[in-house]
């Protein structure tokens, strides 16, 4: 089933996962159901355990059976994967990319926004608020690659990025149009075209094509490295980003980072032709180093959870959540208690119901 706008019941595929993953989504389900009361909306979770433990326990991922349940569900909330008693890049490549390649997420919506009250690393920060589009289907996570004679001295490994013209050219329309829509309509082309000619070059030939249908926007463009640069210099500077996969997983830890820690860093991962449900989830991953101590901040999720109720029509909903988040975030500085993962998710909720 695909998403479709405010449904009378909301059916929600969950995917916990791993480390904090079950932490933070258990807070965020509790601020869901709070946002939902007097919406005429009702939500309808799907446990999908899948994870470190199914695959110790059957040697399974996400099976195919899996993708189809999970297919059948409006949206997808999802925790974190990932786990030091797997091999890395087993759960990360065989489930979480799966569904993102598997449901069509090419759009990977990732904000940096500053709340009021938080503090950054920055000394001046100034208005920082921007939007990362990150390509979530190509580029070096496709698994097109391998390695010869591996543990040799003689080992040679390859990652190869593919970038299709159809897959760039349909992301980039997608932040272009987001640009568009926002007051500033800027848009910031993210590469390394001086290096990676081949798909640097598509990126920009793509970029100044697409530009002549949104005539209103602004486009510049700059080398990866120097983005780190301005991310952390003058980030007011950024309205919506457009980047490949690699190069919008990174940044995008770098914009967590500048916008009060990943705790706060919430993602979309949106498949907008609706023809399978979108997921979403917090920019973190399953921080084996906290799991398990309460220690985990579950508002990335909760901010996750309010770009779900956008994106499946219950936008009154979803600005309730970011304004208790926000409401929330301005008195943490003040706070002297550091609060547990449960404490947060529950005065959150506690907010959302006024
Ligand atoms: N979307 C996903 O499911 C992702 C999964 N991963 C996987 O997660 C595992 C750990 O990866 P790492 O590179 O350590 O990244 P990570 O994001 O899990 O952790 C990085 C650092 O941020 C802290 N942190 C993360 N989330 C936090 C939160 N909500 N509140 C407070 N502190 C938080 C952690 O304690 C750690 O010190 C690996 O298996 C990795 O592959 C990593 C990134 C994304
Ligand atoms: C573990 C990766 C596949 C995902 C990741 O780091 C991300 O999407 O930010
Ligand atoms: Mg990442």
């Amino acid at each position: 089933m695909a998403d479709t706008t405010s449904p009378p019941i909301l059916d929600l595929a969950v995917v916990a996962g791993d480390g904090i993953g079950t932490e933070v989504v258990e807070q965020g389900l509790l601020v869901l159901e709070q946002a939902l009361h007097g919406t005429g909306t009702t939500v309808r979770t799907t446990d999908f355990d899948l994870g470190a433990r199914r695959w110790h326990t059957t040697g399974q991922t996400l099976t195919d059976e899996d993708l189809a349940a999970i297919r059948t569900h409006h949206a997808i909330l999802l925790g974190a994967i990932g786990d030091p008693t797997v091999p890395s890049g087993v759960l990360e490549r065989g489930l979480l990319l799966k569904l993102r390649f598997a449901l069509d997420h090419y759009v990977n919506l990732r904000p940096g926004k500053l709340f009021p009250g938080v503090r950054s690393p920055l000394a001046n920060p100034g208005d920082v608020d921007f939007v990362v589009v990150r390509e979530g289907t190509e580029g070096p996570y496709v698994g097109n690659g391998g390695a010869i004679r591996v543990g040799t001295p003689a080992e040679v490994a390859n990652e190869v990025s593919v970038n299709t013209a159809f897959g760039v050219e349909r992301v980039v329309r997608d932040a272009f149009a987001r640009a568009a829509a926002r007051p500033r309509k800027k848009l910031t082309l993210v590469h390394k075209h001086n290096v990676l000619v081949h798909a640097g070059h598509l990126w920009r030939r793509t970029v100044e094509a697409v530009n002549a249908e949104f005539p209103d926007v602004t486009v510049d463009y700059l080398h990866v490295d120097a983005a780190t640069i301005f991310l952390v210099t003058d980030p007011a500077r950024f309205d919506v980003i457009v980047t490949d996969n690699l190069f919008g997983d990174i940044l995008t830890d770098l914009a967590a980072a500048i916008t009060g820690g990943i705790g706060l860093a919430a993602s979309a991962n949106i498949n907008p032709d609706r023809t399978a449900p979108s997921m979403f989830e917090p920019v973190h991953g399953s921080a084996p180093d906290i799991a398990g101590q309460g220690k985990a901040d579950p508002t990335a999720t909760v901010l996750s959870v309010a770009m779900l109720l956008d994106h499946v029509g219950l936008p009154d909903a979803a600005r309730a959540v970011e304004g208790a988040v926000a409401a929330d975030l301005a008195e943490r500085g003040a706070a002297e208690r550091v609060r547990s993962t449960a404490e947060v998710g529950k005065d959150l909720a506690a907010r959302v119901a006024g």
